[in-house]
């Protein structure tokens, strides 16, 4: 990153100054460490609780400030790049160190203020910086990651040369925008076939990326339809309490409420909890594996208003049933669906693999433009209903169908995007390993009045490699696998079928530019990354990334 590497040496220049301004305050220091810490005590030049002056000269993929003292790095929570800090030291490891912010010297321009909600809910690391601010950073977070883990030439574009604007995500998700935007640079001899079926030559060599502005929200508040609530007790009282786990820990913060879920979530929250408490629902003890509720999950359908409450329970007995759900039938007029999942496991995973329906219906339904959707309980579904449709957009259209395609839909879910490809091509399969989750698809392409979309439980590095055995093959494949990417048998699958173009969906960058790597290395081009912001006030990047086979 250009710019970080200009301030990392005026921060070296001020480390001899910050070395100086140093406060020893560490009358702690080596009590009951292990002798692996002391050992890194003694190397790194702060020590735990020094109090420390330093530059923060960059974020981390999690939101926090990066800041050295003395070439030391130290990573501070709520701290932003452009500002002078004093941070009290917490953790100090053989590389690198944890403080705490104590006082800003000097804000940063992007900084706001954040006042009257609880600090950090839910993971909103970034609510103190600006909402282009974030915009920003996500695009420039997406070109460190393609340049250092992806080995890309990286070209980042500004809204300028997309030609148009941040914060209108109707406008930057249009098809004008995507022209002028992804368009194929000066390129010469090979050959791809873009999503508008214009073949371009290309040089093999010429390696950038195109990386776009990311595509925001008009309003970044209340953008969730999905909760996931921790339930523990409190230490003091011993009463039920419910809300997100602090920071780095599994302490529980009890809160009714979220600024960035819909308002209806924040009501069903306080209700559960209360009617949990009223009939003396045991909660779960982590360290001790007792207690019956673990989490709650709230769904809701934006354009449906339809909720589903899912209580996760460790074991299947729930004293009082009856009542419990009377009375949340009784306080939530949305609710369209009551659920109860058994997870029995000592694992940080939400759900076990039995559900159970309480009362009402096992889905509920939402629509994505104009398709409608069955969720159930264990089923994915993008969080972010607004950006959804931007996502899914931008995706479609990088696929560039005709109508006479096969498109393979990798990670297919409930069948989503599926569904909105089946609508441009001949034929797409789609592959998903949750088998609930085919239960929906197939559910929701005969509510659409679907034909053409067949879905198959499995892994897809499984599946596929099947379907190529069987002699099927792709045109266009879309790929949208969880944070931990694509598996390399699925990646060498793809190569070995050569599709004219892949589409890949991402909501991890690093293992997107990893696997972007590798397709690059087996003979495609990558064309242009599209960053959507679908987690705002969180450190999280979605991206849409169009590929094309180079052809001789
Ligand atoms: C990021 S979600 C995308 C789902 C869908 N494309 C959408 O937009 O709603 C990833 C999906 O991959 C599924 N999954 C995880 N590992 C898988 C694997 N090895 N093979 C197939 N599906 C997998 C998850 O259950 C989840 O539904």
């Amino acid at each position: 990153m250009n710019n970080q590497g200009e301030k990392r040496g005026q921060s070296g220049r001020r480390g001899q100054e910050q070395a100086k301004g140093r406060v020893r305050n560490n009358g702690g220091r080596g009590r009951g460490s292990s002798s692996a810490a002391s050992k890194a005590v003694s190397t790194a030049p702060v020590q735990k609780n020094d109090e420390v002056t330093l530059d923060i000269i960059g974020l981390t993929h999690e939101g926090d400030g990066v800041g050295r003292v003395e070439g030391f790095t130290l990573f501070v929570e709520d701290a932003l790049p452009g500002e002078r800090i004093v941070a009290h030291v917490l953790k100090v490891k053989k590389q690198y160190g944890y403080a705490k912010l104590k006082q800003r010297l000097t804000d940063s321009v992007d900084r706001v203020e954040v006042t009257g909600r609880p600090e950090h809910y839910g993971g909103c690391q970034l609510e103190y910086m600006s909402y282009d601010a974030q915009l920003r950073w996500k695009q420039q977070h997406v070109v460190d990651v393609l340049e250092r883990i992806g080995k890309f030439e990286v070209s980042k574009l500004t809204e300028a040369e997309v030609g148009t604007s941040v914060g209108s995500a109707a406008k930057l998700g249009s098809m004008e925008k995507s022209e002028a935007g992804s368009g194929v640079e000066a390129l010469e001899a090979n050959s791809v076939i873009d999503a508008e079926g214009t073949e371009t030559s290309v040089k093999a060599s010429t390696k950038s990326v195109q990386v776009l502005p990311t595509l925001g929200m008009d309003n970044p508040w209340r953008y969730r339809n999905k909760a996931q609530i921790p339930i523990g007790k409190d230490v003091r009282t011993g009463e039920l309490i419910g809300g997100y786990f602090a920071r780095a820990s599994h302490r529980i913060i009890d809160t009714d409420a979220s600024l960035i879920q819909h308002e209806a979530m924040d009501a069903a929250m306080k209700t559960v909890k209360e009617v949990a408490r009223q009939y003396g629902v045991e909660p779960y003890n982590e360290e001790t594996h007792t207690g019956l509720l673990r989490h709650v999950v709230i769904r809701y359908g934006f354009h449906t208003n339809e909720m589903m409450i899912v209580l996760v329970t460790n074991g299947e007995r729930l004293p009082q049933k009856e009542v419990i759900v009377d009375a949340l039938v009784e306080r939530l007029p949305q609710l369209k669906s009551i659920c109860q999942n058994i997870n029995t496991k000592q694992t940080n995973v939400i759900m076990g693999d039995k559900t159970k329906v309480l009362w009402g219906s096992e889905t509920i339904t939402d629509y994505i433009g104009d398709l409608q959707f069955a969720i159930s309980a264990r089923s994915f579904y993008q969080v972010n209903p607004v950006q959804t449709e931007v996502l899914y957009e931008e995706a479609v259209k990088l696929a560039g169908l005709t109508g006479q395609e096969t498109v393979i839909d990798a990670y297919c879910g409930i069948g989503t995007i599926s569904l909105f490809l089946a609508q441009r091509a001949k034929r797409v399969l789609g592959v998903e390993i949750v088998e609930e989750a085919i239960a929906d698809a197939r559910r929701n392409a005969a509510l659409n009045g679907i034909t053409n979309a067949e879905f198959a439980v499995g892994a897809s590095e499984v599946v596929i490699p099947q379907w190529k055995s069987a002699g099927i093959t792709a045109d266009v494949i879309v790929v949208d696998p969880p944070r931990k990417g694509c598996d390399p048998a699925l990646l060498d699958t793809m190569l070995e079928m050569r599709p004219e173009r892949i589409v890949y969906v991402s909501c991890n960058p690093s293992t997107l530019a990893r696997d972007l790597r590798v397709l690059a290395d087996g003979g495609y081009m990558v064309k242009s990354v599209q960053p959507v912001d679908m987690f705002p006030h969180t450190p999280h990047v979605e991206c849409v990334v169009s590929i094309y086979r180079i052809d001789k």
